[in-house]
């Protein structure tokens, strides 16, 4: 399929672990720590997959996934406002592996082109929903997330789990072979329940960032999922 899609599908916790430098109320998230020390604790949890967070809005820049991508060998997700060619070549030249794109931003004729342009580039599409609307007709080459919370209020809102766990069917109908689930996921408790309801892997960037260690959080969500 794509590298970036191998290694989360394959991995023991299917967590993308974000690097993020505010969240959306502008608050500091990396607490006193270096880029370099957020990426070492996310190796050692054993993180198959890292997203970066170059959007303005959370203090992110295309340095931060350059200096990602010289800490850590394994695929990488772009998170930003990706629309054109130039943003997926330089994604592709910053060390991304997958680079999203959120359906509310850009119009349902242009999505099928950036999702090609990506895949030209060997760029893995990391489509973002909120709405069965938004859903491609044919994922089969995309990892398709739901977003739990909402772009449009730049994520200041909070996390409607529900949402996703309603739009599920749909995402899998699309032919992903990833359906994620992304934001707002607090603990590896309530990750565990919705990888156990089907979605294939989870999008975590608070939780982890505020975590006292990313491998405990990895670990109990293993646990919480051999309890079930
Ligand atoms: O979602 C977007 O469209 C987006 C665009 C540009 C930069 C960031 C964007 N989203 C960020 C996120 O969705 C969250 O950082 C991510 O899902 C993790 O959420 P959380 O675990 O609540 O920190």
């Amino acid at each position: 399929m794509s590298a970036f899609v191998d290694a989360i599908t394959g991995a023991r916790v299917p967590v993308i672990a974000e690097v993020k430098l505010r969240d959306a109320a502008g608050t500091d998230l990396l607490g006193g720590r270096s880029v370099a020390e957020v990426v070492r604790a996310y190796r050692e949890a054993g993180a198959a997959c890292v997203s970066v967070v170059t959007g303005r809005w959370f203090g992110g820049n295309a340095e931060l996934l350059r200096e990602v991508a010289s800490l850590i060998d394994v695929p990488l997700l772009q998170k930003d406002f990706i629309t054109s060619q130039a943003q997926l070549r330089q994604a592709r030249q910053l060390g991304a592996s997958a680079v999203l794109l959120t359906a509310a931003l850009l119009p349902a004729a242009t999505l099928p082109r950036v999702v090609d342009r990506a895949l030209a580039l060997g760029l893995t599409p990391f489509v973002e929903v909120t709405g069965a609307g938004e859903l491609p007709a044919d994922a089969s080459a995309c990892v398709i997330a739901v977003n739990n919370k909402d772009i449009k209020d730049r994520e200041r809102g909070s996390a409607d789990l529900g949402r996703g766990l309603g739009l599920l069917p749909a995402v899998l109908a699309t032919g992903t072979p990833c359906a994620v689930s992304a934001s707002g996921i607090d603990t590896p408790e309530t990750g565990a329940r919705l990888v156990d309801a089907g979605f294939a892997a989870l999008l975590v960037g608070t939780g982890l960032l505020r975590a006292s260690s990313p491998r405990a959080w990895f670990d109990r969500f293993a646990h919480a999922r051999t309890a079930a």
